[in-house]
């Protein structure tokens, strides 16, 4: 069996050319989706993904307001700044971008943003309103995961699904969604993690395999059912002098080889990544919509 690969950049097409036509219409109402933008420190990727983040906001009408900080930011400027971003009326949604510095309280800052403005679902009032299915703003990954998965018109009700990794911001969060009594759930999920015994024997009874770990190769063939769907949530830099930047991008998955096993795969770059951008766009723009009474 050859896979069919799954493309993230296409879907993520498609469901942006959506919310450009949302925002113009938005827009004859005088209404501007707005997202403040907040970068602290040089880390290469992070600087990548809040780039790749304006332009796509730049590309379907929101207006983005770039906040890039030092690495030395104290975690009491940072806050005033999101208070600031908290309290202005064009803003309608806010995106710190993580990893901060060590010297800065994550878990504080998250907590500091205003829940009508999480629009990255990482404010503990919208994980607990995820968790008990009450509408909350849902993560970026793991809600283009899902959507992948059903525009790829994979089932998901009744399906076996295995996640490999159990990060706060793509495992857990992705193992709620899928068991939730709804159209984006009602299947029966595992989550393994480093302490997990065997993980081959699960992710070999899946149906569907997520791999979130940040690891290359850590799902190889031996691992996957035939016949399933596999999907890869990793982005890793590995070294390579063939390319101009010296490296190219892999995800978790061994993805020639699986590719001859599964029924469909995502792959890396073009997969996951690019849906988690545009998940970002589409709270952005229900936010908006919030904020000015539409819904
Ligand atoms: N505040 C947040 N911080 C982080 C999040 C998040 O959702 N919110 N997620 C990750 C990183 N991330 C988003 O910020 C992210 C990762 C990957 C991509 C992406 O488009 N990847 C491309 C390749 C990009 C490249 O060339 O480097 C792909 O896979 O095709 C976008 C966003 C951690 N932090």
């Amino acid at each position: 069996m050859t896979a069919k690969v799954i493309s993230g950049k296409e879907i993520a097409h498609q469901i942006r050319e959506e919310l450009k036509a949302e925002v113009a219409q938005l827009s004859k109402k005088g209404i501007v989706p707005g997202l403040g933008v907040v970068l602290v420190g040089e880390d290469p990727a992070s600087i990548s993904y809040v780039t790749a983040k304006e332009r796509a906001c730049e590309d379907i009408g929101i207006f983005s307001d770039d906040n890039r900080l030092p690495a030395d930011t104290s975690e009491e400027e940072l806050l005033a700044l999101v208070d600031k971003m908290n309290k202005d009326t064009k803003i309608n949604g806010i995106l710190v971008q993580l990893p901060l510095p060590d010297h800065i309280d994550e878990a504080r800052v998250l907590l500091a943003i205003d829940p009508a403005k999480d629009v990255d679902g990482f404010h503990p009032m919208n994980v607990g309103k995820m968790v008990v299915g009450e509408k909350a703003f849902l993560p970026c990954t793991p809600h283009g995961v899902i959507q992948m998965i059903k525009r790829a018109g994979v089932e998901l009700s009744g399906a076996e699904v295995v996640i490999v990794g159990r990060s706060n911001i793509v495992g857990k969060p992705l193992a709620n969604l899928l068991i939730q009594k709804s159209d984006k759930g009602n299947a029966t999920v595992t989550v393994c993690h480093t302490r997990t015994k065997d993980i081959a024997a699960h992710t070999r009874n899946a149906d569907i395999v997520i791999a979130a770990v940040g690891r290359p190769n850590t799902i190889t063939a031996d691992m996957v059912k035939e016949g399933a769907c596999v999907i890869d949530v990793g982005v890793n830099r590995v070294a390579d002098a063939t390319k101009k930047k010296g490296f190219r991008l892999v995800g978790d998955v061994d993805f020639e080889a699986v590719s001859e096993k599964a029924a469909c795969i995502t792959p890396v770059p073009g997969g996951v990544g690019p849906m988690t951008i545009t998940m970002l766009l589409y709270n952005t723009v229900e936010s908006a919509k919030m904020a000015n009474g539409i819904i």
